[in-house]
């Protein structure tokens, strides 16, 4: 296995996911783990969920991660449409060695990656959820983001302060986790207050309520047992009714270990990173290494210099590509392709997507007009060199409606206007 500048320890679904047409995937058991199985139904209401929110303690890392992974998320592709919408937000492409592959066999003019939006947000201190810090405000921009990336100091440096006094991932993650909790426990008393006064006749709306009631007191006590709200087994419809509260510990996390540059051949001898490790698995979330330091100095070096520097560190490429694709998956994300002479693109879809749901994310009209979808897998139209060559082979499949499309699928889509 390549060496790489960041090491996924837990069993995130990386580079696999992206090199089979159906992979398994071992996903921690977050709220999003149903999600794989469970098709979205036509009247449901999709959101493409991109955003995610770079969170920890101050001076931790999280503006040197986030610099260098915008930059380098706009190195990787050329003709990306890149844009910062905000200083702290930059849309970062999605590194995926099939497009090129793609590209080349269709003789594409462009090809466009998928992308995803990283949040920069302020650092949280102890005490935030009562105002602390820069406090509430900081909450609600983690309450906008779907995912969650915790940068966790796992570096000495006498130079750069430590709100605490000293490195000590498990009190860093405990507080925010426990700000993060507090948060949540604080809306959900509002909110189950409301629902035990509510004095709707409306039996649908009452069904809910009660849904809603059963499910945000499940939540309260896992939170006072020190458990996130998405350690709760929930039912989809459970899930729906409380999705307005945009609970911050129901998001996914992924904790990101930040580590020295001397530490990067070989994080899991740094003690910090175990104890990272250990607690991510504990709350059900991933974890990767990364220094953000030699991330954002290689941003700044010419590519003939890269490679030299990282094989002085012990390792052969930048972790920040890993980052990006575990944050893609841990959102809950799939890719499927379009590839013509004009354009190789990759578009971004929910697991479990029908095809006019996945047509509809190129147009709405697409969706509303669709008739059927020819579809290939990724390695049969590698393997059959074009389009064309598929359909004569046999391998273009022409699907319906109910047909959920796969990680990889290169479509064509038929429809009426
Ligand atoms: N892996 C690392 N090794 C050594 N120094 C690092 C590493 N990562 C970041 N630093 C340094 O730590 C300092 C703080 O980094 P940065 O400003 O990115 O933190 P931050 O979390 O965004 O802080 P704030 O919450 O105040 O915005 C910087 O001087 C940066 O160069
Ligand atoms: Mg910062």
């Amino acid at each position: 296995m390549a060496r790489i500048a960041c090491h996924h320890i837990v069993a995130l679904p990386l580079k696999s996911s992206f090199l089979t047409r159906t992979s398994s995937i071992c996903f921690p058991e977050t709220s999003l783990s149903t999600g794989f199985r469970r098709r979205f139904s036509s009247n449901s209401k999709i959101s493409m969920s991109l955003k995610a929110g770079i969170v920890g303690l101050p001076n931790v890392g999280k503006s040197t991660l986030f610099n260098a992974v915008v930059e380098n998320g706009k190195a990787q592709a050329a003709n990306f449409p890149f844009c910062t919408i905000e200083p702290n937000v930059g849309i970062v492409a999605v590194p995926d060695s099939r497009l090129q592959v793609l590209s080349n066999l269709s003789k594409s003019q462009r090809s466009v990656p998928a992308s995803i939006e990283f949040v920069d947000i302020a650092g949280l201190v102890k005490g935030a959820s009562q105002g602390e810090g820069l406090g509430n405000k900081f909450l609600s921009h983690i309450r906008e983001v779907d995912s969650i990336l915790q940068v966790v100091r796992c570096f000495e440096d006498n130079d750069i302060v430590h709100v605490n006094g000293q490195v000590d991932p498990k009190s860093d993650i405990d507080v925010i986790n426990l700000e993060l909790a507090f948060s949540d426990l604080d809306q959900i008393e509002k909110r189950i207050d409301k629902l035990k006064k509510s004095k709707s006749n409306n039996s649908q709306v009452k069904v809910k309520e009660e849904a809603e009631k059963s499910a945000l007191e499940r939540i309260q006590e896992a939170l006072m047992a020190g458990k996130p709200a998405r350690s709760v087994a929930l039912t989809d419809f459970e899930k729906e009714s409380i999705s307005h509260l945009c609970l911050l510990t129901m998001k996914p996390v992924i904790y990101v270990a930040n580590v020295a540059e001397s530490d990067l051949a070989s994080p899991e001898s740094n003690p910090y990173v175990k104890n990272v490790m250990e607690l991510a698995s504990e709350l059900q979330s991933g974890i990767v290494t990364v220094s953000a330091q030699v991330e954002s100095e290689l941003t700044e070096l010419p590519s003939e210099e890269r490679t030299e520097f990282l094989t002085s560190l012990g390792v052969d490429e930048s972790g920040l590509g890993n980052l990006i694709r575990a944050t893609y998956n841990l959102l809950g994300l799939r890719t499927y392709f379009t590839s013509g002479e004009k354009e190789t693109k990759a578009w971004t879809i929910h697991a479990g997507m029908t095809a006019p749901q996945a047509a509809g994310v190129i147009h709405s009209d697409f969706e509303k007009g669709f008739i059927r979808a020819e579809t290939v897998a990724y390695n049969d139209f590698v393997a059959a060199g074009s389009l064309s060559a598929a359909r004569e082979k046999g391998l273009l499949r022409s699907e319906g409606k109910d047909y959920i499309v796969q990680e990889g699928d290169v479509m064509l889509f038929r429809f009426n206007v």
